[in-house]
């Protein structure tokens, strides 16, 4: 008896996920011959139902939309289960031909058994529950006809909704959504999908619970590391204050320097934020005289020798164009270097400053780029549709071709280094769609790194965004965008 499936989020620890393919290499491996359906179907189906009836313990009509391959198998033998178990179910024989022999031996079963069989491709109109498992991780492209027409149905439906290991139509390795319907929870098999993560996964699976069916990965290689609160704790060991917490000085916490432009209010969120994050100074050459709500920033034109060697300089929050030239040289002569917004325009739009970019991890300087998928899209010559359909193949792609940190920003931040596994945030959500929740996020990783020189960067940049996105969930889902200063004020509380 394998164990009952895990809610997922808010993630706890640390998970690997794996791909598809890796997914179903563990499949051959575990599915032992023997009667049909398999083994592994029968564990699927028979969590899925159980789901089912604790999600929804008193619902008095259920509809199970089941496709044509093994993703349809588990929904047969879920509604086997369900109709087994006294619950007026309804299946639905969608897509065709059976495709698969556990799918038409799960099919056979529950007709023998008198489950009611349907070919409406819509679900009842009383069903207070609906079980989508018409599409898993098969999905090959878009869903044309009846498919499609049963998930815009679905997408339409007032009933709870509980996906059978992917909503149908989102892309188990990218997140890219081919036409699903945003389910309520979603309950995966065997593996963590990235896709349940990144792209519109977030925004399709609702709650995600996982049921690894009492199969194991052990040695299989995972495509990306699943980050959550469990790194804050990290910082603890990172952060000198934590190493040295009476005999210190301000000169030992980490200096930022905030390289502001035409639009100085960018710059003062990204030199708060570091300021909050815990540099010992903020240094803010922003245009500015003074400002009163932050008197602790020391406002003061970077020397034209550049800052002090060890400090780190956030650059490109509301620099506007034409900065090519102070980029060159930042370029040239910080070692920590974080790049947003203007800064990352520039260098999309000028391929020696990207050679510039290139060439500094090979004299030890080491730069992080905090592109949203637009700017990913211009530095990457592509279109932001292209980037949204696969974040993390964009962002490692990224990486690899600059030779640097990417954090890849979007539902399911995306942190990517060359030669490393990615990490893909789990936490956050709308509310942080406000102006200015990016300079923030540049500001607070820069203010870390100051105060953490020799941190990962990879690993500093996923912690900033599990930062942002943890002021976030404090919110509930659908709440009112957070302004991005009260954003600051609250990741400061978070302070491990
Ligand atoms: N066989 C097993 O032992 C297990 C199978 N499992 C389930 O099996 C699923 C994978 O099953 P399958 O490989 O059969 O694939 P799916 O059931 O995901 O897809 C069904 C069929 O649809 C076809 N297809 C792909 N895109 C389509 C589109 N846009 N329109 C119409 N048809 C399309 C595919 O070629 C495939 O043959 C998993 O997601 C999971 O739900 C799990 O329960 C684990 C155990
Ligand atoms: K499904």
């Amino acid at each position: 008896m394998n164990k009952p499936p895990r809610a997922l989020l808010p993630l706890g620890g640390t998970l690997l996920a794996f791909d598809a393919a890796a997914t179903r290499r563990l499949e051959a491996r575990a599915a032992a011959p023997g009667p049909q359906p398999s083994l592994l179907m029968e564990r699927a189906g028979l969590s899925a139902a159980r789901l089912a009836r604790a999600l929804c313990p008193g619902a008095q009509q259920v509809s199970v939309l089941c496709g044509p391959g093994n993703n349809g198998g588990d929904g047969w033998v879920a509604a086997w289960h369900l109709h087994r178990w006294g619950v007026a179910v309804t299946a639905h024989a969608l897509g065709g031909e059976s495709r698969t022999s556990d799918h038409r031996a799960a099919m056979a079963r529950a007709r023998a058994a008198g489950v009611p069989i349907s070919n409406e491709p819509q679900p009842s109109a009383q069903a207070e529950l609906v079980l989508d498992a018409l599409l898993g991780i098969g999905l090959r492209s878009a869903p044309a006809g009846e498919l499609a027409h049963c998930l815009r149905a679905l997408g339409q439906h007032p009933a709870r909704k509980l996906a059978l290991d992917l909503p149908s139509g989102l892309e188990a390795d990218t997140g890219r959504d081919w036409g699903a319907a945003a389910c309520t929870d979603t309950l995966t098999f065997l593996s963590a999908k990235p896709g349940l993560f990144t792209g519109a996964g977030r925004a399709l699976a609702g709650r995600v619970w996982l049921d690894e069916l009492g199969a194991s990965f052990g040695g299989e290689p995972a495509v990306a590391e699943l980050a959550s609160s469990a790194l804050l704790a990290s910082w603890r060991a990172l952060s000198p204050r934590a190493q040295s917490s009476h005999a210190t000085h301000k000169g030992r916490q980490g200096d930022l320097w905030v390289l502001g432009g035409a639009m100085p209010g960018a710059a003062l969120l990204a030199a708060r934020a570091g300021l909050h994050a815990g540099a010992g100074r903020v240094y803010l050459d922003g245009r500015l005289e003074a400002d009163s709500l932050q008197p602790e920033l020391i406002l003061r034109a970077l020397p034209a020798e550049g800052p002090p060697v060890g400090s780190c300089l956030v650059a490109g929050c509301g620099w506007g164009e034409g900065q090519a030239d102070r980029l060159a040289e930042l370029l040239e002569r910080n070692q920590h270097l974080v790049l947003d917004a203007d800064a990352l325009n520039s260098l999309a739009a000028d391929a020696s400053l990207r050679a510039r970019l290139q060439q500094r991890a090979g004299r030890g300087a080491r730069t992080i780029l905090t592109p949203h998928p637009l700017e990913a899209a211009r530095l990457l010559q592509t279109a932001v549709a292209e980037v949204q359909a696969d974040r993390l193949r964009c962002a490692q792609a990224l990486a690899q071709e600059l030779n640097c940190t990417v954090l890849l920003k979007g539902s399911g931040t995306v942190a990517a280094s060359p030669g490393q596994r990615p990490l893909i945030n789990t936490t956050g959500h709308g509310a942080l769609a406000s102006a200015g929740t990016g300079d923030v996020l540049a500001g607070w990783l820069g203010g870390l790194w100051a105060q953490a020189p020799s941190a990962d960067p990879q690993r500093l940049a996923a912690l900033a965004a599990v930062w942002h996105g943890l002021a976030a969930d404090q919110l509930p889902l659908g709440s009112a965008p957070l302004p991005a200063s009260q954003l600051v004020q609250r990741m400061h509380q978070l302070h491990p």
